[in-house]
């Protein structure tokens, strides 16, 4: 049993871009942050990256999938075993597929690597699969990072609605109301995926200039963007639909092709203004306008995508640094912080966030033989 009050959690995430695997230690009650550790990141070799790439939209028992996992449980094992410290993993592994709205068959989300194998190997208790259960109990699986958001506002000392915007592959934004008492009750999250982010320029990077991503959006700060082309993107029917909504890496797999004819700097200006435009789409559903925007993740070290948001935002756009979180680390973070919630039968999602149909704790907890 995990001892009661704060207690130091790793957390563990591989993201949608399948560049490597971070991890983040947090002193949390589940409930209260009250410190942040230290962190590190473990790249996949391209062999790796390969192998999780081929597996990509392929579910448990289909070609490549068992190889991925294993690619994943290599990685995260070496990765978190520098981790002594911490009494409690949570360990988010790779999402290969998600279709939450049973596109391809039946409802399912899935992330590759096996949680027992790691308790093994680290010798200390796993909280993993944290996203089935609420799927399989209606909810979209996604975002969940919307409860840690809320403490991170509280530890911020945030006094006022404020937005989280995650730019990672895809893009996620959460509304916080920190002047709530809880992220539990009604009116203090809203929490879904924007729309593509990172990935389309990524996708065009590597097509067109062998570069993993477009360095400081230095490409597309030099081209012009094609609004006829953005206007295009917008109406999708994501865009539509209202949230709790969530996105697959693959769901938008049409973008690049709307930018096929441009010239490379043209594209990825393109690209960069579709992704700030679904970001600031996603204000149409806010309940009250945020007093600032506050971004994580890779896209935030985009100049290019960082004007562009500001340029179609009417608040302040800034880098999560300027209120003293870590933009790199915060969804290795956010499943540390989880994890102690489902330890301690504490609710993971709700109504807001993925929309499963009442609060609801996922993710199974593996202890070491
Ligand atoms: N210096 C940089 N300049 C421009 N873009 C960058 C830079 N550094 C990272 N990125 C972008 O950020 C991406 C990685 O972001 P991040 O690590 O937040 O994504 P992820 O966690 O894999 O994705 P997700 O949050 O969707 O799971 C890179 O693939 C790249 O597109
Ligand atoms: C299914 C899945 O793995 N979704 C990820 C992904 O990466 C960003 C976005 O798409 C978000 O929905 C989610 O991750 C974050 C950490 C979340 O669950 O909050």
């Amino acid at each position: 049993m995990l001892k009661s009050g704060p207690v130091w959690a790793v957390g563990a995430m591989s993201g949608t871009s399948l560049d490597g695997v971070d991890a983040a230690l947090v002193l949390t009650d589940g409930t209260r942050i009250l410190d942040f550790g230290r962190s590190d990141y473990r790249p996949y070799t391209e062999a790796e990256r390969a192998t999780l790439h081929a597996a990509l939209g392929r579910w448990p028992g289909e070609a490549g999938v068992e190889e991925a996992c294993e690619v994943v449980e290599t990685a995260h094992a070496e990765l978190l075993s520098g981790f002594g410290e911490a009494q409690l993993v949570g360990f988010h592994g790779q999402t290969l597929a998600h279709d939450p709205y049973g596109m391809q068959g039946p409802r399912r989300t899935h992330q590759a690597g096996d949680g027992s194998v790691l308790a093994e190997v680290l010798s200390r208790p796993v909280v993993w699969d944290f996203r089935s259960t609420d799927v399989e109990m209606g909810g979209q699986g996604a975002p969940l990072a919307p409860f840690f958001h809320f403490a991170c506002a509280k530890y911020a000392k945030l006094d006022a609605p404020a937005v989280f915007l995650n730019l990672g592959g895809v893009g996620n934004v959460t509304w916080v109301d920190p002047r709530q008492p809880s992220a539990e009750v009604p009116g203090a999250v809203l929490a879904f995926d924007t729309g593509p982010a990172n990935a389309p320029i990524n996708d065009l990077m590597r097509l067109r200039r062998e570069a993993e991503f477009d360095a400081g959006g230095e490409l597309a700060l030099t081209g012009r963007v094609d609004e006829a082309a953005v206007e295009a993107f917008l109406t999708h029917p994501y865009f539509l639909k209202m949230p709790p909504k969530s996105l697959d890496r693959n769901d938008f797999h049409d973008v690049l092709s709307r930018v096929a004819a441009l010239e490379d700097a043209d594209a990825a200006a393109t690209l960069t203004a579709c992704a700030a435009a679904s970001v600031a789409r996603a204000g149409e559903h806010y309940p009250t306008a945020p007093s600032a925007i506050y971004v994580c993740g890779g896209g935030r070290l985009n100049t290019a995508l960082m004007v562009a948001l500001q340029r179609r935002m009417n608040v302040p756009v800034q880098p999560i640094e300027d209120i003293g979180l870590d933009g790199d680390m915060l969804e290795a973070q956010a499943f540390a912080y989880l994890a102690v919630r489902v330890a301690r039968g504490m609710a993971t999602s709700g109504p807001s966030t993925t929309g499963v149909s009442a609060l609801i704790g996922g993710g199974k907890v593996s202890r070491p033989g």
